[in-house]
């Protein structure tokens, strides 16, 4: 009953969705292909750079005018030649090892330009390289200097291509003791509010910024998270007087309601995963969330000039469908749409039809809608059709073929998750749950564990599905259908992270296939049958 619901709602969504670039491939070189390149891609646990991968890159660049191409809506993201060279063949003894970086080099999306040549501080460019963030990426290239320059933006960008950098450098460049200038701050000042769907994903992003600003200054940073203590939390904002909080529309909305969270004269408010953000559960939170972060008490409600003086919005995600251009319009300030290659103002964007392209068209009018584009290149799609009762094994037999290491099984319900982590577990396979019923102690504790290789399959359910970055992820298997193919694409996304190889299965029943089919319409990748049999994954020939 459910996947059937799941059906109905999609092929509702699917129909206004436009169909995307479809690719064949041949069958057999497909499958040994595919089976060659599974597993973990890197063992290092630091960030992938090009340095970490063996290579350096040589940049060109070139200026341009700026803000001419603002105003006539030409990217202002220089396209610069790189040429990568290898450093030295007698570092990497392994061939098949250094094949596989240099298809990963291939793949991913590292921008010809630094740090610094970005418009980023020296302290800042210091402790990125420190924390071993060499090279930006085509989105941190060209969001970071749009932020500098006081825009309001929306960064979309497919999954794992560095979209939460692209948003904390700007940040840091303004706020906090890695800033560019040395004006004294005001103590009790919060500079910055990042809202996040998820308490995961808000303790990532806290993760991030605690990172760069290093042991002494992380304290600067405080989390909001639901299911955390609150009046710790309150505590820590009154000790610490952080100048950035990150948390979850609820318990911002909650503490700021109780006025224990003073943020009026905050300058950037980030809505990580904002298409998210937008959905009805959390529209009371994020109301009061938008009144009230970086409303500069006195500030005319009316006109450009006044809105100006107000906060600075940020709005990420890699799925933009066109209510998140809609809104971002009415609370932003001349907003750009930024995308890895192109920044557009967003009133360029028409309602119809779908980003197809990273490149402005002739017309010098970008299209949005979710899907397309939100996946990286790097991943492998597949489905195989089953009975139900085989779900379970079937999964069991998946990861065995493909030798996965770290995978990601997603369901719909919780009690199904339960049983098929028992079913796992009764088969040897080190397996755990993890979803909302879960405390934010076991949460974090079961994350932590898969993480560090603990767990070899986690089953989840959406609550997974936005911004996790487990970068040794190497499958994703969907044991039930998502919703829509935007739920799809936020699924996958969890592995092949910036420019890692990846596998993506879905597991699903006969009346089910036209989803599928549906959904690789949509999303503009090509999604293939495929069987398990004999301990190899078998792909099946087209109809
Ligand atoms: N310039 C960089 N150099 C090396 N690693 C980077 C760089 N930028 C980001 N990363 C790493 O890439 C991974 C993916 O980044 P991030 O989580 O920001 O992606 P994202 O685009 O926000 O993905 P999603 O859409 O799934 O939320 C992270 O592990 C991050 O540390």
């Amino acid at each position: 009953m459910p996947s059937l619901a799941a059906t109905r709602m999609l092929l509702l969504v699917g129909d206004s969705l436009s169909s995307g670039k479809f690719y064949r491939c041949s069958r057999v070189a497909r499958l040994y292909g595919t089976v060659r390149c599974m597993g973990r891609v890197s063992n290092e646990s630091g960030p992938l750079t090009l340095t970490s991968l063996g290579f350096k890159s040589e940049m060109e660049t070139t200026r341009g005018n700026e803000k001419n191409k603002l105003k006539n809506g030409i990217s202002t993201v220089e396209v610069p030649k790189r040429r990568e060279k290898k450093v030295s063949p007698t570092r990497e003894t392994n061939a098949v090892k250094k094949k596989e970086r240099i298809d990963i080099e291939a793949l991913a999306p590292f921008a010809a330009k630094s740090f610094s040549e970005l418009g980023l501080p020296p302290l800042l460019v210091e402790r990125l390289e420190k924390e071993g963030y060499k090279v930006p990426t085509d989105v941190q290239a060209a969001a970071i200097p749009s932020i500098l320059k006081d825009h309001d933006v929306v960064i979309q960008s497919y999954t794992g291509s560095g979209k939460t950098l692209a948003y904390v450098l700007p940040i840091l460049s303004e706020v906090g003791p890695l800033k560019k200038d040395d004006e004294p701050r005001n103590k009790m000042d919060i500079q910055a509010v990042v809202v996040a769907p998820s308490r995961e994903l808000g303790m990532q992003i806290v993760r991030e910024f605690e990172k760069l600003l290093g042991p002494a200054d992380k304290r600067l940073v405080q989390q909001l998270v639901g299911g955390a203590n609150k009046s710790r939390q309150e505590e820590a904002l009154k000790k610490n007087k952080p100048v950035i909080v990150v948390g979850t529309p609820g318990r911002i909305a909650e503490i700021s309601a109780a006025g224990k969270l003073h943020t009026h004269s905050c300058r950037y408010l980030v809505l990580d995963e904002v298409d998210e953000l937008l959905a009805f559960n959390f529209r009371e939170d994020m109301h009061r969330i938008l009144e009230h972060v970086g409303r500069r008490s006195g500030a005319s409600q009316n006109g450009p000039k006044a809105r100006r003086a107000e906060r600075q919005a940020i709005m990420v995600s890699a799925t933009v469908p066109f209510s998140v251009i809609r809104a971002a319009r009415s609370w932003g300030c001349d907003p750009l749409l930024v995308q890895a290659k192109s920044v557009v103002p967003l009133e360029s964007v028409p309602a119809s039809a779908s980003i197809k392209t990273s490149e402005v068209p002739s017309d010098g009018k970008l299209q949005a809608q979710a899907p397309v584009q939100s996946l990286p290149p790097s991943l492998t799609h597949y489905y195989s059709v089953i009975r139900i009762q085989h779900k379970v094994d079937t999964l069991r037999r998946c990861i065995h073929a493909l030798d996965a290491k770290c995978v990601i099984a997603f369901m719909n319900h919780t009690k199904q998750l339960k049983d098929a982590v028992f079913k796992l577990e009764a088969r040897g396979m080190k397996a755990a749950e993890l979803h909302g019923d879960l405390s934010k102690l076991t949460r974090s504790t079961i994350l932590k564990r898969f993480r560090n290789g603990d767990v070899r399959v986690l089953l989840t359910n959406e609550l997974s599905a936005r911004g996790l970055d487990i970068p040794e992820c190497d499958l994703v298997v969907n044991l039930e259908l998502p919703t829509d193919s935007i739920h799809y694409a936020h699924r996958a996304g969890r592995t092949g992270r910036l420019g890692r190889r990846g596998t993506v299965v879905t597991i699903c029943e006969e009346p089910e296939v036209f989803v599928m089919k549906k959904m690789q319409k949509q999303l503009g990748v090509n999604i293939q049958t495929c069987e398990f049999a004999e301990g190899k994954l078998v792909v099946n020939e087209d109809e």
